[in-house]
């Protein structure tokens, strides 16, 4: 079997599709994008096709080390993105050339459903408890919010007492009946995320997600030292090479791969069981479409020290178009008590609706995040 061709389509929201074809007539798809970047990482795919074109798909591992060092520089956001997208394209054309799931490749189930979890609440966390009601009618019990707007390096009591006071809302209306994470989305700096973890500490948070910038990664022990709060990060972080500092160093109870950003299956299985040896948990990234989930699924599915996994349906982030309006299969996609089920379909279990990703192609827009200021009209972290 070998590559024939790669096709890149961007799509609203905010996504890209990557469909790899063969000359055996067995194609794979995958979600190769940076939010915000996704013509740059567009540009990075079809810089690897002279690596791809003419090769046989099924050599993964091979490819994926070619791709990644290939080309002397490596790593990084933009890079590693192409390679996750190029990677669960090739995951996918040789599950469906064998007949099976991508999991059963990967040695089979590890558990029958996985617990999924929902956003509510916008760029600006608000209207909390009543997406929380909304959610709840259909069976979701676990949720993740951003924590803050802007906050200065050094900031306000008001501003923490305003933070803390929205999670006390949640507490008095749900009780502990639901759980939640809190999103710091790296906007918050080190000096203020020692008052905000002490003052969350009563409310017990199922974690708190990026308490500093990635490139911080040294504070997270500092901090887990200082509080009883899971700590979870790992969007911004592309290889095993960035996370093996936080496993070596700990802090984090949680890491967050992104499917479509570290490297894809093959990267994100090997940082999972690095994960599992130091006793921390797994929770892949995925605020993307439908290839992107679908792949965490896979990497849930065979990883003990999986715990949750995100999915975007109902974020703020999907304007013009759902996670699963290109895709087929919805029904694989139905949370039912909270959970997932295994992805049923060979490959990686998402058929996709070749038909609506060409047409919305031709309108994609280009999505870029707010940019946020402070009073004084620095740069704020968005
Ligand atoms: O889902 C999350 O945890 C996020 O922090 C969302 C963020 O990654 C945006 O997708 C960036 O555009
Ligand atoms: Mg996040």
């Amino acid at each position: 079997m070998k590559i024939t061709k790669l096709s890149t389509y961007r799509v609203a929201p905010r996504w890209m599709f990557l469909k790899i074809e063969t000359d055996a007539g067995i194609c794979g798809w995958g979600e190769p994008v940076i939010e915000g970047r996704a013509r740059t990482v567009e540009a990075a795919v079809h810089e690897f096709s002279h690596l791809l074109v003419g090769q046989d798909p099924r050599r993964i591992n091979d490819l994926w080390q070619t791709m990644y060092r290939g080309g002397f520089y490596r790593g990084g956001a933009i890079l590693m993105s192409a390679i996750a997208g190029i990677d669960q394209a090739l995951w996918d054309i040789k599950g469906k050339a064998l007949g099976v799931p991508v999991y059963e490749l990967l040695g089979g189930l590890v558990r029958d459903r996985m617990k999924m979890y929902s956003w509510v609440g916008g760029d600006r966390p608000g209207e909390i408890v009543a997406g929380m009601r909304k959610l709840r009618e259909i069976g979701i019990d676990t949720f993740k919010m951003n924590g803050t707007e802007e906050l200065g390096l050094i900031d306000s009591a008001r501003k923490v007492d305003a933070a803390i006071e929205r999670i006390a809302e949640i507490r008095t209306a749900f009780g502990y009946e639901i759980e939640f994470g809190i999103d710091f989305h790296g906007r918050v700096a080190a000096p203020m995320a020692k008052p905000l973890l002490r003052e969350l500490e009563p409310y017990r948070p199922l974690f708190v997600e990026e308490p500093v910038l990635a490139e911080q990664y040294e504070v997270y022990r500092r901090l887990a030292d200082m509080t009883s709060i899971p700590l979870a990060a790992g969007e911004r972080m592309y290889s095993r090479f960035e996370f093996k500092h936080v496993f070596e160093q700990g802090g984090l109870a949680i890491v967050q791969p992104d499917l479509s950003h570290a490297g894809g299956i093959t990267e994100c299985v090997k940082i999972a069981a690095m994960a599992e040896a130091y006793d921390v948990g797994l929770a892949p990234h995925c605020p993307l479409g439908p290839v992107a989930l679908a792949s965490c699924l896979q990497v849930d599915f065979v990883s003990h020290n999986a715990v949750l996994q995100e999915q975007s349906m109902g974020i703020h982030y999907n304007q013009g178009a759902e996670l699963l309006d290109y895709v087929r299969n919805r029904d694989d996609f139905r949370i039912v008590d909270g959970y997932m089920s295994p992805p049923r379909l060979p490959g990686l279990g998402v058929d996709v609706d070749e038909e609506a990703v060409i047409a919305a192609s031709a309108h994609a827009p280009d999505w870029h995040n707010p940019l946020w200021r402070h009073a004084d009209g620095s740069v704020a972290e968005w």
